[in-house]
């Protein structure tokens, strides 16, 4: 479980707090109106911004000491997951060694993460080489391969045709969510909220809401997101 104690956060003048739980396992849709706080929240998350007030904690423990690199999360963001410069089978490497070195079992288990994806064969490649929706397959080997309990996706398929963010969002669930992790996901579409799980939670007002029933939340929206998805 990821519970977010009695947190705020404050970028300049903009302040969020959060009081709530996500179940172990959950697949949670981040929604509500730009500017409102959801980068934020997962930039907390993950390390990058220090809360003025309150804990984060997985599984109990209090993850303010940990640095972004020993926490456990693993990020995807709209861009810029993949190094340029190396190959792909280099960048998904520094998901089980931080120093990067191949060896025979490392490309074994690379290569396996690749074919699950749909990317057999793609290791040599450089990311230069491959589509949009290639690349953001290759992110998500990469995240399948760090064994982080936690993954946060921050509109990481926005650039994508609805097609295609169909089917990543279905290769998320398949792939990650087969895995067990627990799934925060940023997006604008109400579709694919519904696409990802079950869950849902509203980032507005300098306030992140409890997770609740996406369909249900759909279809009653609260007054700030009832604005924001144009009813
Ligand atoms: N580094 C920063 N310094 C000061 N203010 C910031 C900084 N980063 C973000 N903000 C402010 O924090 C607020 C929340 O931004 P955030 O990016 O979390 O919103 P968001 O809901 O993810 O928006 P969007 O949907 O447009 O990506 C905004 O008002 C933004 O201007």
């Amino acid at each position: 479980m990821l519970q977010l104690e009695d947190l705020v956060l404050a970028q300049g003048d903009f302040r969020l707090q959060a009081d709530l739980a996500v179940p172990g396992g959950g697949r949670v849709a981040v929604l509500g109106p730009s500017g409102g706080g959801k980068s934020t929240l997962l930039a907390a998350i993950a390390g990058f911004i220090a809360p003025q007030r309150g804990r984060i904690l997985w599984q109990g423990r209090d993850l303010a000491p940990l640095a972004p690199g020993a926490r456990p999360v693993s990020m995807l963001f709209q861009d810029g997951n993949l190094f340029p410069h190396l190959t792909i089978e280099r960048n998904l490497v520094l998901a089980l060694d931080p120093r990067g070195r191949l060896t025979p079992e490392r490309r074994a288990r690379i290569e396996a993460a690749l074919a699950r994806v749909g990317l057999a064969g793609f290791g040599p490649r450089r990311p230069s080489a491959l589509s949009g929706g290639q690349q953001s397959r290759a992110a998500l080997a990469r995240a399948l391969l760090s064994e982080r309990d936690l993954v946060l996706l921050d509109e990481p398929f926005a650039a994508l045709g609805p097609g295609l963010r169909a089917e990543m969002l279905d290769l998320v669930t398949e792939v990650l969510g087969a895995a067990g992790r627990t799934i925060l996901m940023v997006t604008h579409a109400p579709d694919d909220a519904l696409r990802l799980g079950d869950l849902a939670l509203v980032v507005d007002e300098g306030r992140a809401a409890a997770p609740t029933g996406v369909e249900a939340l759909l279809r009653d929206p609260p007054p700030g997101l009832r604005n924001y998805l144009g009813h």
